[in-house]
């Protein structure tokens, strides 16, 4: 982003610091916070989510499943921090950023034209007889589709509208591909379209306006 376009769209508040009030427009990417292992983490993580969907513990498990949740949140409850300097949605290495809450992918091609990636909804994205939740398809069709519109505007927008067209099944552990791209700017309306495939197989399309935020708009 020019320097330019980082004023306009980063504006330093009244105490000096750059980013308040608003939704920042750029923030520091990163391949180091969390450490090395970050990514393994997230994996964790995730692993656990699949085992939870799917689990039918015994009261005796439950009991014991909750101590030791119990004590990683402990854990996790030392190192609270705000939304901008976490590992997740900063970790550009990791798929989805290392955001646990957008379901994984791997951005396989971006730019001004669109965004390309690999994604696969884990078990935990169930809906209903083995088939991802409609709800995690438009997760993953809103944050992509605000790439989209982040790279083509240099800037930052927010959701208006989201339409998803479920086509067919959206398989759960299946590679699939995803795109995103602008279809049309006016002024800071800025129209995103989006299809999912699994090979040749439409499961969804995308019809999403974002709009630029202005300075300082939350
Ligand atoms: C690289 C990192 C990528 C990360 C991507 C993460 C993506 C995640 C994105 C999100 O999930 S954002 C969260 C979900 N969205 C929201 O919470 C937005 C809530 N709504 C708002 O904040 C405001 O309504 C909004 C900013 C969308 C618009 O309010 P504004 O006051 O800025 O705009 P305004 O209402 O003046 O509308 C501007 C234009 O858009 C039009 N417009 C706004 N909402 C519309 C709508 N829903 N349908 C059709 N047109 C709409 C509006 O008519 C107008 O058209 P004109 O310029 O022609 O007059």
């Amino acid at each position: 982003m020019n320097d330019a376009l980082d004023d306009q769209w980063n504006p330093t508040d009244q105490d000096g610091s750059p980013h308040e009030g608003g939704f920042r427009a750029r923030f520091d990417v990163t391949t180091e916070r969390g450490g090395p292992r970050y990514g393994e983490f997230n994996e964790q993580v995730r692993l656990l989510m699949d085992r939870v969907r799917y689990a039918c513990p015994t009261g005796e498990l439950t009991d014991e499943l909750i101590a030791d949740l119990k004590s990683i949140n402990g854990k996790l409850a030392d190192v609270q921090i705000d939304e901008w300097h976490t590992p997740a949605g900063t970790r550009i290495d990791l798929p989805a950023r290392g955001n646990i809450t957008v379901p994984p992918y791997d951005v396989t091609d971006a730019g001004p034209d669109g965004v390309t990636a690999q994604i696969t909804f884990r078990p935990y994205h169930l809906g209903g007889n083995d088939a991802a939740h409609g709800g995690q398809v438009a997760v993953a069709f809103d944050d992509l589709g605000g790439m989209a519109s982040a790279l083509k505007i240099q800037g930052v927008s927010r959701t208006a509208y989201l339409t998803v067209n479920y086509r067919s099944i959206t398989p759960l552990r299946t590679p699939l591909t995803i795109r995103t791209w602008v279809e049309n700017l006016d002024g800071r309306k800025v129209y995103v379209k989006g299809t999912l495939h699994e090979g040749d197989r439409l499961c969804a399309d995308l019809d999403a306006l974002f709009i630029r935020l202005k300075p300082g708009q939350p």
